[in-house]
């Protein structure tokens, strides 16, 4: 039997476990409401955000590039930006067609959007305007185009939102996609950047392109350097390209592989055009050819590189002209993608082509021609080529891209590079530390 002492304890004892719960009990129920309220305010704060979000003009987003994170902010300007758009990409001629051009104030973007546009095409730009190279000359081209009315919208690769908006506002039939880090000796310095753009940024267009309805054909800018290291002369598309010597060209066939899964899961028409080694009028100052012209005009020393045994390195140099010509020709065969509503239909093209000069000339010529143009002699230097991603040699067979898109190059190196020479010393005013007549022509391509 329990004492009268017990009893009062055990009332004791249960009273403080029922306070005890109570106090849980209230300390749970205030614990959910707080995250009740805190679920509401951040959901809020979601619909409040989609909802400015898609009811604002895109004119509007500011694309913050240097950041991972590609952060869009939005404000009001009226819907000059869509109509921007809208004029940019909508065609002149009856038959034309609608292309997104990714790149478009690079070297090579520039050059294929102004033939487009002349063709009658409409064509909407998309670049980035990174600091890689001097973005001076890329606003100088972005001007150029504005003058025979391209629009460049400044923007990543890696913003879903911003590139879903322009496939929502225009049905685009094709992509040329040529935004990429380029450079093959830079990818040792920023690996990141070739992940980014040449992966995960080409990654982002096909996820946008597969889900657009209709769904566009793709030509994209692969590299010749992803023969690396192969020694079969000259380089065929069967040739194998499984031994890549830098960052630039595993990214570059990673993309190839890529491009290989998108057309086969989602119907993608894709087409990669492998570029070898293309200069010109406009062209990109990290080239060899661009900062030799610099550095002769200077009196600076330049390094011609040899490889291992001695020999000079060697490149099929392209003239721009002749790859803008394959660009379009590999735009006007491209068959339609078979895919809707991010569903493949059926199978759909899917090609890469080479595009050289198949006449590769040693660098050391490269370097006399200029000092001919200049009227300078190089204070050249012979130099082991370094391992840092290069190779000795590229010559390109471009049989396929003759047959199929009737792809022929016209320019050897010394008339490309005369004209090259002309836009340089116009470009920069510096005609008359050039003291042979060369005729100029200001901004033009
Ligand atoms: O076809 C491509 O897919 C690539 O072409 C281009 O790469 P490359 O062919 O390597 O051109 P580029 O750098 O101009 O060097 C030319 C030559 O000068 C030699 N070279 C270089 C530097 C130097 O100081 N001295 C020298 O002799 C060097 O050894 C080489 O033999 C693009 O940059 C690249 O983005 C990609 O598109």
């Amino acid at each position: 039997m329990s004492s009268p002492a017990d009893t009062s304890k055990s009332i004791k004892l249960e009273r403080y476990k029922y306070y005890i719960r109570r106090v849980n009990t209230k300390k749970l129920v205030n614990a959910s409401s707080n995250l009740l309220f805190r679920a509401t305010l951040l959901i809020s704060l979601i619909f409040l955000f989609l909802f400015t979000f898609n009811h604002l003009p895109l004119s509007s987003y500011q694309f913050n590039t240097r950041s991972t994170h590609f952060m869009s902010f939005a404000f009001t300007t009226g819907g000059a930006w869509e109509k921007q758009v809208l004029h940019s990409s909508t065609p002149r001629h009856p038959k034309g067609i609608s292309v997104l051009l990714t790149g478009a104030a690079g070297f090579i973007g520039t050059h294929c959007s102004l033939a487009l546009k002349k063709r009658g095409d409409g064509v909407v730009g998309l670049d980035n305007f990174n600091s890689y190279y001097d973005p001076s000359l890329k606003r100088a081209r972005q001007a150029l185009l504005k003058q025979h009315h391209v629009f460049i919208v400044e923007g990543d690769l890696n913003d879903t939102l911003l590139l879903s908006k322009l496939f929502d506002l225009v049905p685009f039939t094709h992509i040329l996609h040529l935004a990429a880090q380029a450079g093959v000796r830079y990818a040792m310095q920023n690996p990141q950047s070739y992940i980014n753009s040449n992966i995960a940024g080409f990654v982002n267009l096909l996820e946008v392109a597969k889900s657009a309805n209709p769904q566009p054909s793709i030509v994209w800018g692969s590299s010749s350097s992803v023969y690396g290291l192969n020694t079969d002369n000259p380089f065929s598309e069967l040739d194998r390209t499984d031994q890549p010597a830098s960052l630039y060209a595993a990214t570059k066939k990673a993309g190839e592989e890529i491009a290989h899964a998108y057309n086969h899961i989602y119907g993608l028409s894709l087409t990669g055009l492998r570029f070898f080694t293309v200069y010109g009028p406009w062209g990109r100052p990290d080239m060899t050819y661009f900062f030799f012209t610099k550095y002769i005009l200077q009196g600076k020393h330049i390094h011609v590189y040899q490889t291992k045994d001695g020999k000079e390195v060697v490149r099929d140099f392209t003239y721009i002209d002749d790859i803008v010509k394959g660009c379009l020709r590999a735009i006007d065969t491209a068959e339609k993608s078979t895919g809707s509503g991010g569903k493949k239909r059926g199978p759909a093209q899917l090609r890469i082509y080479n595009l050289g000069n198949t006449s590769p000339v040693k660098v050391g010529e490269m370097v006399e021609i200029l000092e001919g143009l200049l009227n300078m002699k190089a204070k050249k230097h012979a130099m082991k080529m370094p391992i840092n991603g290069d190779v000795p040699y590229t010559h390109a067979n471009v049989s396929l891209a003759y047959k199929e898109l009737g792809y022929k190059p016209t320019t050897d190196l010394a008339k490309g590079l005369k004209k090259f020479v002309k836009w340089y010393v116009g470009y920069y005013g510096i005609q008359s530390m050039v003291k042979k007549e060369i005729p100029l022509h200001h901004h033009s391509p």
